[in-house]
């Protein structure tokens, strides 16, 4: 299937610092893209090339077909900023109308907008009185002008209460399978694991790491821990006989490697006669982008 966003070997310094390093990507339509990185790793700088604002030093970018900034790009791709200010004096309809109206669309669809996003029963009033999750959604029902195939949203729930959020990634679903393609930066890692389709995850200017979570997940081959609690009195008799574990809160744990997973388990079944309770803790998205993020060195 044709990408609606492919990246080819980006590469952007600002003085002699790399910002991204030849970086590639690509976003399918109807796909979520989750976009991880410390502070600094380069996402707002690859957003601001997807979206025109910036060229980069080399390297391609393809958005629905068209060079970024470019009128035929612009008309398909909605942005959302990570802090987005509105005018404190205008409604929201006012607002989202304007915005209607830089498209060259009718401003009469504004109030539908709104209703997408939760917000129809506040539209009248003045933006300068919504609060900051009210007025995040402002800013989602801008990036929903124009039936745009590309979203580009850095830290679109950040500010948003858990139920808002719910909302929000319902409202993505919607927009995914409708064929649109979604990029967004988060800091929020069980979020996005949960309701994305893939991980890209920049450092240092970098693409370190690209996958579904259980694809990034077997590439790390990270410790697995398994948590042992052992009926009474048995406790030292399980860790006589499973070197290596430790007492932990309210039980035993022991680590061992992806490949050794089955014989750990073997060994733990052997002494079932001892054990009360048994779990196996796969390493968190933390780990995992702990992981990945420190590839570099840093
Ligand atoms: N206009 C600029 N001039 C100089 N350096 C810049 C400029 N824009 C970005 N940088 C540098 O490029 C690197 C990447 O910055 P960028 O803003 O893309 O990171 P980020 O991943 O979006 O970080 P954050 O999560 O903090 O928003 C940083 O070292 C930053 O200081």
């Amino acid at each position: 299937m044709t990408s609606t966003l492919t990246i080819s070997h980006l590469t952007k310094t600002f003085d002699g610092v790399a910002a991204l390093s030849d970086v590639s990507l690509r976003v399918a339509p109807g796909e979520r893209v989750a976009l991880l990185g410390h502070n600094g790793a380069g996402k707002s700088t690859l957003m601001k090339i997807i979206l025109g604002l910036i060229t980069p030093d080399s390297g391609d970018v393809s958005v629905c077909g068209a060079v970024p900034g470019r009128a035929a790009a612009r008309a398909q791709v909605a942005y959302l900023p990570e802090n987005a200010t509105f005018h404190p004096a205008l409604t929201g309809v006012e607002q989202v109308s304007h915005f209607m109206r830089l498209r060259n669309l009718n401003p009469s669809g504004a109030m539908a907008v709104l209703d997408r996003v939760g917000l129809a029963i506040a539209a009248k009033r003045r933006i300068g009185t919504y609060s900051k999750g009210m007025r995040q959604r402002v800013g989602l029902a801008q990036a929903l002008i124009g039936h745009p195939r590309l979203l580009v949203l850095d830290e679109p729930t950040s500010g948003l209460d858990p139920v808002s959020r719910r909302d929000f990634y319902e409202l993505l679903d919607a927009l995914a399978a409708d064929g649109a393609a979604i990029l967004l930066s988060s800091h929020a890692l069980t979020e996005v694991e949960a309701r994305t389709d893939r991980l890209l995850i920049l450092s240092g200017g970098q693409m370190v790491a690209e996958g579904t979570l259980p694809q990034l997940r077997r590439e790390a081959a990270l410790p697995v821990a398994m948590h042992v609690t052992a009926l009474n009195g048995y406790e030292p008799d399980i860790l006589a006989a499973l070197p290596g574990a430790i007492r932990v809160d309210g039980g035993l744990q022991l680590t061992c490697t992806q490949d050794s997973k089955l014989e750990t388990l073997a060994r733990i079944s052997a002494l079932q006669s001892k054990v009360a309770d048994f779990d196996v803790v796969p390493p968190s998205l933390e780990d995992i982008y702990s992981h990945f993020s420190r590839r570099d060195g840093q």
